[in-house]
């Protein structure tokens, strides 16, 4: 099973060698703006999965959320440790 850790190692590399068909890539090409809106997209449908829906489909688009979010850190150049440091 993918850790936290290990998805943002995962997208940390691929940001480097930018592999073909890599949606991560796409996403860091299409920027922090587009970015935060996927952010917020996701957001509303996690919202709405936790009232609306089964505990799977809410932990699913939880998981969206936080790969989004990773997404972002690597488009800000932003490290785990920058933002464990708040927690
Ligand atoms: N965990 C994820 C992940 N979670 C969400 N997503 C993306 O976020 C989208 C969310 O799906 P939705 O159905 O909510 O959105 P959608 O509107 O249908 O999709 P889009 O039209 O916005 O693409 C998915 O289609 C994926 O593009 C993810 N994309 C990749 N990963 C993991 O990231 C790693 C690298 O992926 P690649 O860069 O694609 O190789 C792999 O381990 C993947 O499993």
């Amino acid at each position: 099973m993918k850790t936290f850790d290990a998805l943002f190692a995962e997208l940390s590399d691929k940001a480097t060698t930018r592999p073909a068909g890599s949606g991560t890539v796409a996403e860091l090409d299409a920027g922090v703006h587009a970015i935060g809106k996927k952010i917020v997209e996701e957001a509303a449908e996690v919202w709405m999965a936790a009232e609306h829906e089964s505990d799977e489909r809410a932990a699913e688009e939880i998981s969206q959320l936080l790969y989004h979010l990773q997404v972002l850190m690597l488009a800000k150049g932003l490290t785990l440790q920058d933002v464990y440091t708040h927690l």
